[in-house]
């Protein structure tokens, strides 16, 4: 018998339990247990479904929001949709959309391994007149879970696991990513709350799709990427800490911290940029680094830059032999105004990234960027440290083809045999061709009232200044290239206008070059 065949047994229990509620009163105290008592046994009997309950809140004074109710919530929130009818839309704080939630009473069916469950929401008012925290504690809201007892070991068991896992999956697919950067530490006592990091929503539109690189090597990062986040277990049996750390390296402009964004879209990960020139010693990065969450992307940019990894040991070494108690500042620049001096050291860094810190569980990447990777200190960017080196380079072909795709969506254009042979021959970083591709919005607005506007806003930006230094066969090669790129753009808004709003241009303009 279906759990809906056995609906008008559960109405005339209803019902009997409904008069019951009403005559209870009249009953003599003693006999009221006793016939309660035969209700339920006659309930247990007439009805083989068990009901698990689970409240939303918990405690009686400071009462607590239960994380299993929570978790329940979310995954009946993908249930839901095709199964009830009733919903409540909810925007939840820090979530990205509007959450569909059952309604109220509605009762919601669900399947695992065959055997058919029931989710209904239950709201539970008391006239309870005690005093709360929680603004409406007269109304109670749990889920009642209800199954067949020939499942109980089932249900127990794996089923709501099952539930609270993928609920846990969905919060964290459906919530608004953060990105957090440290601050500094005089000011982290200085609210009510601890505030080491402050944050932001994340909301970089970088990924893999419009990262401009070679596929096959996007495809190798992104399988790396997977294995890790799906390594768990593996990462338990080898005994070492769940992180992997990246070493990004490349000339400025090649797509550095765009691939940091993409790595996070891709992830679903919050970012926490650590500023080192602002984090005085190796406590006080320990102190930072515990405070990261778990699934999370630590990114500490131009290393190169905001510490001397590469004097450090030296300096240390010279310290310790010539017995000088003075403090070594590692940090270039750094603070003048400040009168103190950041002694976060390489080791500190090292120990830190070799698991000290990653004994506190969860899943985090590293990513260390730089322009000079022969710079760095060996030992910092080792195997097993930097676990993955990959390389960000100028633009090629196959790269170019993903940024005409993003700019001016086309796939193909007459241009491009000529450009995969300048682009061969000279270095552009993809932030140049970028640039040249990109129409300028406020121009691009003029352009659809003066033709004349529109050529303008075709003007790219100028040669740039490293061209200077190139001999002047480089710098043909480069001109052309800077032509043929910008030539797809005019041909598409042509086609798009659907009528010939301009000729390409023929004479060079404010020293850009015409087609
Ligand atoms: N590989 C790429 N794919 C797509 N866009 C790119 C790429 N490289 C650069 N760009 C474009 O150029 C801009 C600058 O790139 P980005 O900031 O990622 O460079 P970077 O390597 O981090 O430079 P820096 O070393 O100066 O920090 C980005 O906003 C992006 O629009
Ligand atoms: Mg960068």
């Amino acid at each position: 018998m279906g759990f809906m065949g056995m609906g008008e047994l559960g109405s005339v229990l209803a019902s009997l339990m409904f008069f019951w509620a009403i005559l209870k009163d009249h009953f003599p105290y003693r006999l009221r247990l006793l016939i309660e008592k035969y209700i339920e046994k006659l309930v247990k009997f007439v009805c083989p479904y068990i009901e698990i309950t689970f409240h939303e809140f918990y405690g009686d004074e400071y009462m607590k929001r239960s994380k299993a109710f929570s978790d329940i919530q979310n995954y009946l929130s993908t249930k839901a949709t095709s199964q009830a009818s009733k919903f409540k839309a909810d925007v939840v704080k820090g979530s990205k959309s509007l959450i569909l939630t059952m309604d109220d009473h509605e009762e919601v069916p669900d399947e695992f391994n065959g055997v058919k469950v029931w989710w209904v929401l239950h709201k539970h008012v008391t006239n309870s007149k005690s005093f709360s925290y929680y603004p409406d504690s007269n109304e109670k809201r749990y889920f009642k879970l209800s199954f067949h007892k020939i499942h109980r070991e089932l249900i127990t068991g794996s089923y709501i696991d099952h539930v609270i896992k993928e609920g846990k999956n969905v919060a964290s697919t459906n919530r608004k990513r953060k990105l957090y950067s440290n601050n500094p530490s005089k000011d982290w006592y200085s609210g009510w709350k601890n505030s080491k990091w402050s944050h932001v929503f994340f909301e970089h539109p970088a990924t893999f799709e419009t990262l401009a690189m070679e596929t096959k090597k996007k495809d190798v990062i992104k399988e790396d990427l997977k294995k890790f986040t799906q390594g768990k277990d593996y990462y338990k049996k080898i005994g070492k800490a769940w992180k992997r750390g990246y070493l990004l390296y490349g000339p400025p402009g090649t797509g550095k911290s765009t691939m940091i964004a993409a790595m996070a879209n891709f992830l679903n990960y919050d970012v926490y940029d650590l500023e080192l020139t602002t984090v005085l010693n190796n406590t006080e990065l320990r102190n930072l680094l515990i405070e990261t969450s778990s699934k999370s992307i630590v990114v500490i940019e131009d290393i190169d830059c905001s510490l001397d990894l590469t004097g450090q040991r030296v300096k240390n070494k010279n310290k310790v032999e010539g017995n000088n108690k003075q403090k070594t500042a590692p940090i270039k620049g750094k603070e003048e105004s400040d009168n103190k001096s950041s002694e976060v050291t390489l080791s500190g860094l090292l120990n830190f990234i070799d698991g000290l810190w990653s004994a506190c569980g969860g899943e985090r990447i590293i990513v260390f960027t730089t322009n000079h990777v022969d710079k760095l200190d060996p030992a910092l960017i080792r195997r097993g440290r930097m676990d993955k080196h990959i390389e960000m380079s100028y633009c090629c072909f196959e790269a170019f083809k993903v940024l005409a795709n993003n700019y001016l969506n086309i796939d193909s254009h007459e241009l491009y045999a000529k450009i995969e042979s300048l682009l061969a021959e000279i270095n552009m970083t993809p932030a140049d061709v970028a640039e040249n591709l990109m129409m300028k919005s406020d121009e691009e607005g003029q352009a659809s009232l003066n033709v004349l506007e529109y050529k303008l806003g075709l003007h790219f930006s100028g040669v740039p200044n490293s061209l200077l230094q190139q001999n002047e066969s480089r710098l043909k090669a480069k001109q052309a290239l800077l032509q043929a790129t910008t030539c797809p753009f005019l041909f598409r808004t042509q086609s798009s206008c659907g009528q010939q709003l301009f000729k390409p241009l023929t004479q060079p303009f404010d020293g850009a070059f015409g087609c």
